[in-house]
């Protein structure tokens, strides 16, 4: 205790003593003073910076040291409470340290329960341990449950003995940083960007101080600044905030996340206009998060995703399965609806409208619309439907309304942005008017705008285009021409095939005002056939009407009954949109087309080039375009899609086969399959030219497309090793496709992943999973194989995980099971289709935590094993028939490996042939050579039991009779 006399002159240990264990910084706080001041009066009186309290302080420490109630300053009888326990005992460690567990396998459910629990037990008792799991809970609630608000009313208590300097170091700093993310959630009335950095300044300095290295704080820390900087809506600050996440993220571990941090980093993307990082970082987050079971980011990624692919001009139906997809992950009676939702409405809302579901749509919005308001979040998101919707039905007078609301948003959220918004809508209800001199001013006004603003990609394709439509309207040619530069330098950048659908229509427009109505026909031509890929009803439908004005004011005949039609197909979808804003007289200044006959030549190329070089469309949509391109041509002639396989056998993809072709052209897929394209004749002198060229552009766009991501099934990318392919002795890799394997082999092998290998029964999956282990670090500890199909159901267990004398009957003594066999190397798992259902939870709980159960075992195991598994069965359909756990195979597909059947690799088969003829000649005799016949016999056969018939057929050959130095194909005896 203090004595008397130290009090009297509040001396070093005085000091010491008061402050107990309180940090010096905490300490500081109390009284008003600042830590080095503190530091200085714990110094030895003899020490040069020494120094005592003075005044008022003085008296109120002498106060409490002497234990009466101290009168000033005001901060002081805080003190007292630090006297009780601060610092979380080991008993209180030993408690919270295993829901770390939860929050990485986003088990958030488990995390809630348990650390409700503990709180309301009082089996914590330090303010630390209690603020650590409130801290805990805050997270839980914040990033499982997007439920801001009740994440903030755990935290808040912590917050203030924060403040009140009660916590010990360790703890406060993550009280900071649930703080700082909370103050930076997408909620209106929480989100204060000052807070935010207040509380990141200061985790920064306790982590600093107590000498914390978190990695996983510091990237909690890093992602409240990203999303203050998004809130805001300042697109620069977000990139760089960006490159300092990304940074952090490198040395965090726990996986959830790291998901969640990727998350942002994919947004970053979109906002910067990586339109195809960005949908192949979405597809991989909600992949990554389905096969954690964290069901919101799932869900939110979906919706991300869902909204990439409209952009890219998939069909609505694929919006809307991601959608379903995102709502059955969250929403569906499982999570409030929270700020992720608004964007799944959003992509939901799109999707209804390109099928002109106008009522659907507006149920959609106005869903997304009560959480906006509930969020006190900016209307912005929403808005680009709404106004779609109204511009379609005619409702303008709603969309005057909109704009106000925008333009008079004064809530926090991206202000600005939504202000731009507010001009683009007035914009566009100016252009619906017939105003369209102020609706190209105020476009123009818009786009420089969120210029100005930096980034926001999405609102400045549409601006820009928009313009492009609204000064032709206005006769500003010049202006207009202007515009079309920017406008296609802006896609160019920011890759969209509706919006270049959107843009060739506007181009169009602007080309007929000026005359040019050949060329402005094309145009619209080839934005009427990429809104009909896509599947756009009412674009389709209004562009169509466009095209057919433009060919009755160029004097085209017959347009009447087909411009009366078109009414009735807007009719029927019940879009009243005005015919187009302002039409003006248009030109007719070039003769019609008078031969119905297919135009041949340069000039008929443009459409389709034009067409099939939109960039941004998906390879599914370029093959459509591709027929769609060719039956336009070559009218009637059965135009079809083909996949080829080594052996030249076709299977169909798109098109009529009914009639024979009698032209095919070749082109590749992008990822090295063959495809053919074919019609039927007879053709145009110069058809099979245009033929030829047509699909060379296909190919290119497909190559393309799958460079950049647009592709369906995006695979995974290659990893060559340092120093060229990897040494795997043994393993035949004469072809491309089994280079390109063994190369990422190579690209596997530092990881600890799961890999499954699927392929044909004998082609080789045992031999790619021993090569991998040979390949690993794991190559001098163990190799197990075990054959799922190979052993007894009722056996499968214990063979599996291992047993206990007398688990159970025939037990007779203790079993370590393959799995424990494998400790610290490779278990190849055969035949994993076979494994019994019953057994796949447990598999499932070992491939999660590294834990198994042996029979009779009453603790769980920690075993370090790497599993490699295998099946030459359909994994995804034994799913579908209730055979497999849906989880377990998510689980398992987290690398997947396709070995490919050998006739998909013919360059493989002499290679192989001639390995064997060398591994399978008794020692000391002369390994005989292949026969020119042998080796043509070779190469024809179709090898349906693949690299294990090739193996039995060389061992055949050479079992009988004494070893000819030529091997003929009389000898070879190749059967079936
Ligand atoms: N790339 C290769 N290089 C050398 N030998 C190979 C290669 N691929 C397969 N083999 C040989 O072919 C035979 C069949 O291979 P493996 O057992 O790995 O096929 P699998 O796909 O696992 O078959 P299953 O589905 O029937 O289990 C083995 O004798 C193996 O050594």
């Amino acid at each position: 205790m203090v004595s008397r006399n130290e009090a009297q002159g509040v001396g070093p240990e005085a000091i010491r003593a008061l402050r107990g264990g309180l940090s010096r910084a905490a300490f500081a706080r109390q009284l008003g003073v600042t830590p080095l001041t503190v530091y200085r009066w714990e110094l030895p009186e003899a020490a040069p910076q020494a120094r005592r309290p003075r005044g008022r302080v003085a008296q109120a420490l002498r106060q409490l040291a002497e234990g009466g109630q101290p009168t000033l300053p005001s901060a002081l009888p805080r003190l007292a409470g630090s006297l009780l326990p601060q610092e979380m005992s080991p008993e209180e460690r030993a408690r919270l340290t295993p829901c770390l567990k939860f929050f990485q396998r986003a088990d958030w459910r488990s995390a809630e329960n348990v650390l409700l629990a503990m709180l309301a037990s009082g089996e914590l008792r330090s303010t630390g341990a209690r603020a650590l799991a409130s801290a805990g809970l805050a997270y839980v609630y914040r990033w499982g449950f997007e439920d801001v608000r009740r994440a903030f009313t755990v935290l808040l208590p912590h917050l203030a003995e924060a403040d009140a300097g009660l916590l010990p170091e360790s703890i406060e700093v993550h009280v900071h940083a649930q703080a700082a993310n909370l103050f930076a959630s997408p909620d209106g009335r929480i989100f204060d960007a000052g807070k935010v950095n207040v509380h990141v300044a200061r985790a920064e300095t306790l982590l600093r101080s107590a000498n914390i290295s978190s990695a996983e704080v510091r990237c909690l820390l890093r992602m409240a600044e990203v999303a203050a900087a998004f809130h805001l809506g300042a697109p620069e600050l977000i990139s760089r905030q960006f490159g300092r996440l990304e940074e952090t993220l490198s040395g965090v571990t726990d996986p959830t996340m790291r998901l969640m941090a990727t998350h942002g980093i994919a947004h970053e993307a979109a906002i910067r206009g990586e339109a195809s990082l960005a949908t192949r970082r979405f597809r991989e987050l909600a992949q990554g998060a389905a096969r954690l079971g964290y069901g919101l980011l799932e869900a939110r990624s979906l919706a991300f995703l869902a909204q990439r692919r409209l952009d890219e001009a998939c069909e609505p139906d694929e919006a809307l399965a991601l959608v379903r997809r995102a709502r059955e992950a969250a929403w569906d009676g499982r999570l409030g609806r929270g700020f992720s939702f608004i964007f799944a409405a959003r992509a939901e809302a799109d999707a209804l409208l390109r099928l002109a579901r106008f009522t659907e749509a507006e149920a959609v919005l106005d869903q997304g619309d009560a959480v906006v308001e509930d969020l006190a979040w900016t209307p912005h998101p929403l808005v680009v439907q709404r106004a779609r919707l109204f511009y379609l039905t005619g409702r303008y007078a709603d969309m005057r309304r909109l704009a106000v609301r925008l333009s008079s948003y004064s809530g926090s959220i991206q202000q600005a942005l939504t202000h731009a918004y507010g001009v683009w809508v007035e914009a566009l209800a100016d252009w619906v008017e017939g105003n369209a001199q102020r609706s190209a001013e105020s476009f123009a006004a818009a786009h420089a705008r969120v210029l100005e603003l930096g980034g926001w990609p999405y609102l400045r394709r549409d601006s820009i285009i928009a313009e492009v439509g609204a000064r032709a309207a206005a006769n500003q040619f010049p202006e207009a021409r202007a515009a079309l530069r920017r406008a296609r330098a802006t896609v160019e950048q920011f890759p969209s095939a509706w919006s270049t659908a959107l843009l060739h229509r506007h181009e169009g427009w602007l080309l007929a005002r000026e005359g040019r109505s050949r060329e402005a026909r094309e145009k619209l031509e080839a934005s009427l056939a990429t809104f009909t890929l896509a599947g756009d009803l009412p674009e389709t439908a209004l562009t169509r009407r466009t095209l057919l004005r433009v060919a009755q004011a160029a004097g085209e005949p017959g347009t009447e009954s087909a411009l009366l039609q078109s009414e009735e197909e807007l009719r029927r979808h019940g879009i009243t949109a005005p015919p187009d804003f302002s039409p003006g007289p248009l030109h007719a200044q070039e003769a019609p087309p008078t031969d119905a006959a297919p135009r041949l030549g340069a000039e008929s190329l443009m459409v389709p080039f034009e067409r099939l070089s939109v960039r941004g469309m998906g390879a599914p949509l370029i093959q459509r375009e591709l027929v769609a391109v060719l039956e336009g041509l070559f009218p009637g002639c059965a135009p079809r899609l083909e996949e080829l396989d080594s052996q030249d056998r076709a299977t169909p993809l798109l098109g009529q086969t009914d009639i024979p072709a009698s032209e095919w052209v070749e082109l590749s897929d992008g990822y090295g399959r063959r495809l053919r394209v074919g019609v039927a004749g007879p053709l145009p002198a110069d058809g099979r030219a245009l033929l030829t060229a047509l699909a060379r552009l296909a190919g290119f766009a497909l190559e393309v497309a799958v460079l950049r991501g647009f592709a369906h099934h995006v695979e995974p990318p290659l990893r060559e090793p340092e120093g060229g392919a990897p040494e795997m002795p043994g393993f035949i890799a004469a072809s491309p496709a089994m280079q390109r394997l063994k190369a990422e082999l190579a690209g596997l092998s530092g990881s600890r992943a799961t890999v499954i290998v699927t392929g044909e029964s004998g082609s080789g999956k045992e031999v790619v999973a021993r090569g991998l282990h040979r390949l690993s670090a794991r190559s001098e500890r163990p190799y197990v194989a075990f054959n799922c199909a190979a052993v007894p159901r009722e056996l499968f267990e214990g063979q599996l995980f291992g047993y206990r004398r007398g688990a159970y009957t025939g037990a007779t003594a203790d079993h370590p099971g393959v799995i424990r066999t494998a400790h610290g190397g490779t278990l190849f798992l055969d035949e994993i289709g076979e494994l019994p259902l019953e057994v796949q939870p447990k598999l499932l709980r070992f491939l999660e935590n590294g834990e198994i159960f042996p029979l009779g075992e009453t603790r769980p195991v920690q075993v370090d094993v790497r599993v490699i598994a295998a099946t030459h069965r359909d994994l995804g359909k034994l799913v579908r028939e209730g055979r497999f756990r849906e989880d377990l195979y998510y689980r398992l597909q987290v690398v997947p490996v396709r070995v490919p059947p050998l006739r998909e690799r013919r360059e493989d088969i002499l290679a192989l042939a001639r390995h064997f003829i060398a591994q399978l000649t008794p020692e000391g005799q002369e390994p005989p050579t292949l026969g020119p016949d042998a080796m043509a016999a070779l190469v024809a056969h179709p090898w349906p039991g693949n690299v294990r018939e090739l193996r039995n057929v060389i061992e055949r050959s050479l079992a009988f009779g004494p070893l000819p130095a030529v091997l003929g194909a009389d000898r070879l005896r190749i059967t079936g």
